[in-house]
Parts: structure tokens; sequence; C-alpha cells
């Protein structure tokens, strides 16, 4: 859980800086209070009536100075001299020490969390993304970084300056008379409490409205990542009108609950405040009639007493507008706490630092068993030992566990019982990037990033030579549309670029994974979506690397694991049968039976 500590420690990189521009603003906004009091003195030499004792001492002091009489012109001379200091010359001065630094450390800190962003974005284990989708993460991310920028301002240069100069006010009447002090000061602490009270209780609904919030964009983020279902089934209206829905609540929540709750609040404030004012109004009225004051305190004390009360409503504002903001703030806290994968360490060190290793390529699943949920194991018992060089296929039905397998030997999940060698060594003490490096995936769907077409077969490995790239290239078959593209290696691809066929993106995806040079190979369904043609140019390329490294071909298509020096068929997250394809048909078991589904599409089969 995230806490108010939390959110002041976002800008701990900058704590100096921060402690001088809050306290230059709030000596700026004490410098403001050197008007009314002079005014106050000014009247009192206009009305031939005695300066007080502070403003006789400096007149005195720069008399002394001079080498001159204190005359009623010299103290004007100083009263002007010192309104012109704390306005006149303090204008140029003031955005500088204070409007420049407060967002400079709110931008700067913006900066850091963006990055600490990306690094938690990279660092959070596969299981993090199952359960949240971008729409989510992005919101989240949006919302706590702008609420932190635009806050620290407000609070650094407006709330805590105008709190001190509250202070300075209160000293002011307290030096004039402690009985207006004393009012000032109930009354102000009265207000606090009361706003503070009812900010709390705003700010929890603030909380359950976040998240409402999250859902509706990750819903949002839905939309779009599967706008070509949503269109085929042609249920825009439903989305529209479920989301629509949605907007309604959150709109009836913050503005009927939470906005009203604050207007509200604000209208006991206003009514407190004049009341208040006009308290101390008569208050000192009175004591001006009975001489107790002089009529320069008389104004000093209702200028300062007003300007105090002024200041009420905006600190309550800010206040507002820090609980309004403050939910989201620490729902993205939340999300930096979230904790990480086993890849943190290789995202915060440098790419030297990885350890490089060298696998024949022996893998052994030994006594496997895991579930995602620790009460529903997918594999059970899995005990497997793949030679180097060798090619296995993983065949099933679906949801047998497969792809499960093939995440434990990325280490994207950890086994609840048993574990992986590699050449006879626990994955788990192995360093991850170093080991994952010599691995690599063709997954079913190839990611293809905005960039060139060089920039994305080198993606895993930018320090290939173009003789690699070429000799990748021909063995996954990507000559064969490259020279086809506009500007050959150099075409830009992906969002903004040339699209490419699924035949084009599983060729690019296994020249991309030849080029890291691995160990171990892994095909996930890599035939499974194309057209003839492109199965087979597939299938050759595949062919050509069968054998130069251990490969592991996950495959729904039996015809493409014929080839496989053992096919390994799991039923139900165990391994049901293992053996060549000739072995598993004589034998007459699933495989055979799955076999003969794909062969005649003869359900009893
Ligand atoms: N991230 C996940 N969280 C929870 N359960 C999951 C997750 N991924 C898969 N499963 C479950 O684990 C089981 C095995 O899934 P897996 O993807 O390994 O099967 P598969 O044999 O590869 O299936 P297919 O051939 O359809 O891809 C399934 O019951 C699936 O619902």
């Amino acid at each position: 859980m995230a806490k108010f500590a939390d959110v002041i420690q976002y800008y701990k990189n900058y704590k100096a800086i921060a402690v001088f521009s809050i306290a230059a603003s709030s000596l700026f906004e004490l410098l403001d209070l050197v008007v009314p009091y002079a005014i106050g003195q000014l009247l009192n030499l206009l009305s031939d009536r005695p300066v007080d004792r502070l403003a006789q001492g400096l007149a005195d002091g720069l008399a002394g100075l001079a080498g001159v009489e204190v005359t009623r012109s010299l103290t004007l001379g100083l009263l002007l001299g010192m309104i012109f200091l704390v306005t006149v010359v303090r204008a140029p001065i003031e955005p500088w020490l204070g409007v420049w630094f407060h967002w400079d450390i709110a931008l700067k800190s913006r900066r850091d969390h963006s990055v600490e962003v990306v690094k938690k974005l990279l660092s959070l284990p596969l299981g993090f993304y199952d359960e949240n989708n971008p729409g989510r993460i992005a919101g989240r991310v949006a919302r706590g970084l702008s609420n932190h920028t635009w806050t620290y301002p407000e609070i650094a240069g407006q709330l805590f300056p105008k709190l001190v100069r509250v202070a300075g006010i209160f000293c002011i009447i307290a030096i004039i008379d402690w009985r207006i002090a004393g009012l000032f000061f109930l009354s102000f602490v009265a207000i606090l409490a009361f706003s503070m009270r009812d900010l709390i209780r705003l700010n929890r609904k603030e909380q359950a409205l976040d998240k409402y919030m999250e859902t509706t964009e990750s819903r949002t983020s839905e939309i779009i990542t599967n706008i070509k279902t949503v269109k085929a089934f042609a249920t825009e209206h439903d989305e529209l009108a479920r989301q629509r829905q949605r907007l309604g609540r959150e709109l009836k929540v913050v503005d009927q609950i939470i906005h009203r709750g604050y207007v509200v609040l604000m209208t006991w404030q206003e009514l407190f405040i004049q009341t208040c004012v006009f308290g101390v109004l008569v208050l000192t009225l009175v004591a001006t009639l009975r001489g107790n004051i002089s009529l320069g305190h008389f104004v000093t004390t209702l200028t300062v007493s007003s300007m105090a009360y002024a200041e009420l409503e905006p600190i309550s504002n800010l206040a507002e507008i820090f609980a309004r903001r403050y939910a989201s703030m620490l729902r993205f806290h939340e999300f930096l706490q979230q904790p990480t994968g086993i890849e943190a360490a290789s995202v915060s060190g440098t790419p030297e630092a990885v350890t490089r290793y060298q696998f024949t390529g022996k893998v052994h699943f030994e006594h496997l068993s895991f579930g995602y949920d620790r009460d529903r194991p997918v594999l059970k018992d899995i005990d497997l030992l793949i030679q180097p060089k060798q090619t296995v296929a993983l065949v099933g039905r679906s949801g047998s566990g497969k792809s499960t397998l093939v995440k434990l030997l990325f280490r994207y999940f950890e086994p609840q019982q048993g574990r992986i060698l590699i050449d006879g060594e626990d994955i788990r003490k192995l360093d991850i990037t170093g080991y994952r490096k010599q691995l690599a995936i063709v997954h079913q769907e190839v990611d293809v990033f905005n960039g060139t077409l060089m920039d994305n077969l080198t993606y895993g490995n930018p320090h290939v030579t173009r003789e690699q790239v070429d000799e990748a290239c021909a063995i996954a078959r990507v000559d064969e549309f490259i020279n086809l593209m506009p500007d050959g290696y150099s075409t830009v691809v992906g969002e903004r670029g040339v699209r490419l066929s699924g035949g084009q993106r599983q060729r690019l995806g296994i020249a991309r994974a030849l080029l890291m040079n691995p160990d171990v190979l892994v095909f996930d369904e890599a035939t499974s979506s194309l057209d003839y043609e492109s199965e087979r140019a597939i299938q050759l390329a595949m062919r050509s690397i069968l054998g130069t490294r251990t490969t592991l071909i996950i495959a729904h298509r039996l015809s493409t694991v014929r080839d496989a020096d053992v096919i390994v068929v799991l039923d139900q997250g165990r391994i049901l049968e293992m053996g060549s394809h000739e072995d598993l048909l004589n034998h007459g078991g699933l495989y055979h039976r799955l076999h003969m589904l794909q062969e005649t599409g003869d359900l009893l089969g």
C-alpha cells in the first residue's frame, strides 16, 4: 500500500533546492506584510501621531548611519523605501527564485519517474501483464505522473508560503492586540480542522472512483486492440452503450458526490471566513474607540487580518486540489511498488555485466510441476531429457500445457516442483539475461517494431555483420520478399511503415531468432496461421535449421513435426507418449488418433 510519504519521496532527488525555493517563496510572502505595516505607519505620520517602536528604531538607525537628525521626512522616506524594496525591487527576482525552481523540480522529477516507469514496465513479471491490460497501466501511469507534476508547483510555490504568511500575520496581530490574535488563531484552526475532515472523507470516494476509471480505460484500450473483432461482430453499438453507461456512472459520482461535496465545503468556508472578517472589524473598531490601539494599528490590523482570511480560501482550494489528485498519486506509487520479476537486476545493470554462456543445448526438464494457480496444476511431473542439437516436438490438445513448458524454460514463471537443467546446471543459478540470450523463440504472432527491416532483424543482437544478416535471411527465406520491398533492408515496417503479411512476419521472426545464434531455439506454433505457400517456405527454413542447435517445436499441425527426433505428446499436463513419428503411429495412442483426425478430418478417427 502506498502512503503519503511515498508522494513526498517522489521529489526527493531535489530536496536541497526544494527547501531553498520554498524558503525563498515563503520569504517573499512575509515581505508582502511590510506593505500594510508601512502604510499603517505612514498613516500615523500623516495624522501627526508617533510611529511605533520598530519604525522609530529603523529611522534612528538610518539617521545614525547618515549622520543626520531624525525628521518626519526621513521617516517618511524610510517607509516609502521599504515599500519600494518589497514591491518593485522584489518583482523581477521572485519568479526566478520561486516559479522557476518549482517547475524545474516538478519537470525533472517527472523525467526521473518516467524512466522509473519504463524500468518497472521492463522488469515486471509476465503474470502482471496477464492481469492488467495496456490501457489500465497507461491510464494509471499517465494520471499519476501528470498529477504529481501539476501538484508540486502549487504546493511548494503556494500552499507552504501561504501558510508561512498566515503565521507571519498572526505574529503581527499578536504584537498589536493579543485578543484579536487569539480569535484569529482559533478561527483558523477551526476552519482547517473542519476542512480536513471533509477532505479525508471525499478522498476515500476519489480513491474508489480512480479504480473504477481504470477499468473504464482498460475497456477502451481493449476496444482498440480488439477492434477487428468488434467490427466483425458489429458490436460497436454495444461497446459504445457499455462505455457510455460507465462514463455516466463516473460523472454521477464525480459531479453529484465529489464535486458537490467540495462545493458544500466551500460554502461553509466562505460563510465562516466572512463572519470572522466582520468579527475582527467590530473588535478592532471597539479597541480603537476605547483608545487601546492607534488609527495606524487599526488600519494595519484590519488589512493584515483581511489578508489572512483572504489566504484561507486559496489554502483550502489548494488542499482541495491536492485531495482530488491524491488518490491517483497513491495508485501511481502502488504501481511502482509492484513486485518485480527476476529480470529486475538486468534492467538496472549494464550490458557489460551480463554473463555470457555457451551451452551444448542439453536440456533436462526434471520432474516439473507447475500451476498458474497453485491449486490447479497445469504441468504434472514432467520429466524430459533433450540431447544437444536434438529436435523435439511438443504436441497435444489445446490447453495441455505446451506453451507453459516453454514459459518455464524461459523462466517467465518458476516451477512449484522440480527444476530445469541446461548442460547439467540449474537454470535458476544462471544470470537470467545471459541465459535468455542463449535462447530464442519464434512466436505465433511475431512482434514488429516501428523501424526498418534491418532494425527488426537485428533487434536482439545489433552487433551482427551484414554477412550474418544475409545468411540468416537466406535460411529463413526472408530474402525472397526483401528484394520486393521498396528500400530493401532499409524499408520502414511496422506502425508507420509497410505492413508485413503473416508469413513474412514469421520469416522475419525466424531470421531474427537465428541472428541471436541461440543454443536452444523454440518455434511456437510457427506455421499455424499461414497459407500453404508461406507454410512451405517456413517448413523449408525450419528444416535447414534442424540439427544445427537444440530445437523445440510446439505444433498443432502434425505435418510440421514429422522430422522431429522425438515427439512428446502432452495430455492434461502430463507426458502421455514419447517417441518418433513412426513409433507413435505404431503405438496407436493419442498421437495416432490426432494424426488420423488431421489426415482424414474424421473426428472419430
Ligand atoms: N497466464 C495464465 N494464467 C492462468 N492460466 C493460464 C495462463 N496461461 C495458460 N493458462 C492455463 O494453463 C493451461 C495450459 O495452457 P497452455 O497455454 O500451456 O496450453 P497449450 O497446450 O500451449 O495450449 P494451446 O495449444 O491452445 O496454445 C490452460 O488450461 C490455460 O488455461
